[in-house]
């Protein structure tokens, strides 16, 4: 029975990673699918793990029709059985649901990752809707570390080291002060902008590895000291 299950985890957990290897294990058995993204860190109709792979993928812009391209597809002769759809925060919600369509109308198996929260801690609209219409939730097993040593469970956006609240929702960029290929991310005005898993109590107390003057876990225990 065809499922639309939301992978999810906050940024550098291995979600592009894992759908990259999904749709590998797919293709390898003879299954065809398509591989969707949205604003990849690598550029336009790719996606990209960390870990060195790339693959061609659908761009899904706003307006984009994904139950019309799949239905395309597989009147122009093509078989789909399944969907790996990166970056699925970025998404409408109408989007979604079309995705969700093509699980119940025709059978086509939907594997959606993404962040849950955006760098305020908020669900993103698609995250939302994916949550509201998945099969299944599977949070990543490899989790991204705070700089405490704790679980990373928040996204923050930094400007010059330093977590900010306010700004567009969608800003592309990479964890830490790296860029897509490893070079310090372009300066923008105001401020080089990055990005920095933490821990809840770090998110909401907004402390960044920058403000806390540490780059690695504490060696130091107990967690409450700090
Ligand atoms: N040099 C490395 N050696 C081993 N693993 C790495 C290395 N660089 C990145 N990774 C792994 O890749 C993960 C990030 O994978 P990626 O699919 O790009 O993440 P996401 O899509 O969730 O942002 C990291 O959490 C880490 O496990
Ligand atoms: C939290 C947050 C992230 N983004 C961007 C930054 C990256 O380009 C992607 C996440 O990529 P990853 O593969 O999960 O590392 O999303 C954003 O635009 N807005 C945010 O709030």
């Amino acid at each position: 029975m065809a499922e639309l299950v939301f992978f999810s985890g906050t940024m550098d957990c291995g979600k592009s990673t894992l759908a990259l290897q999904l749709d590998h294990n797919r293709r390898a058995r003879g299954l065809r699918g398509i591989v969707l993204t949205a604003h990849d860190r690598a550029g336009e109709s790719r996606v990209s793990s960390r870990l060195g792979l790339v693959v061609p993928a659908v761009e899904v812009t706003p307006g984009l029709d994904l139950g019309a391209l799949v239905r395309g597809r597989m009147t122009a002769g093509e078989r789909v059985d399944y969907l790996v759809c990166d970056e699925a925060m970025f998404y409408t919600p109408e989007q979604v649901e079309q995705l969700a369509a093509l699980v119940d109308d025709l059978g086509v198996d939907v594997m959606a990752f993404g962040l849950t929260t955006d760098f305020r801690g908020r669900l993103f609209p698609g995250s939302a809707r994916l949550i509201e219409l998945a099969d299944r939730f599977e949070l990543l097993q490899v989790e991204a570390l705070c700089w405490c040593g704790a679980r990373a469970t928040h996204n923050a956006r930094t400007v010059d080291g330093a977590m900010v609240t306010e700004g567009a929702t969608v800003v592309v960029g990479d964890v830490r002060d790296s860029g897509p290929s490893g070079e310090p991310a372009a300066p923008q005005a105001g401020g080089e902008v990055a990005y920095e898993v933490l821990c809840r109590r770090h998110h909401v107390r907004r402390t960044t590895s920058a403000v806390a003057g540490t780059e690695g876990p504490a060696e130091v225990l107990p967690f409450e000291a700090r």
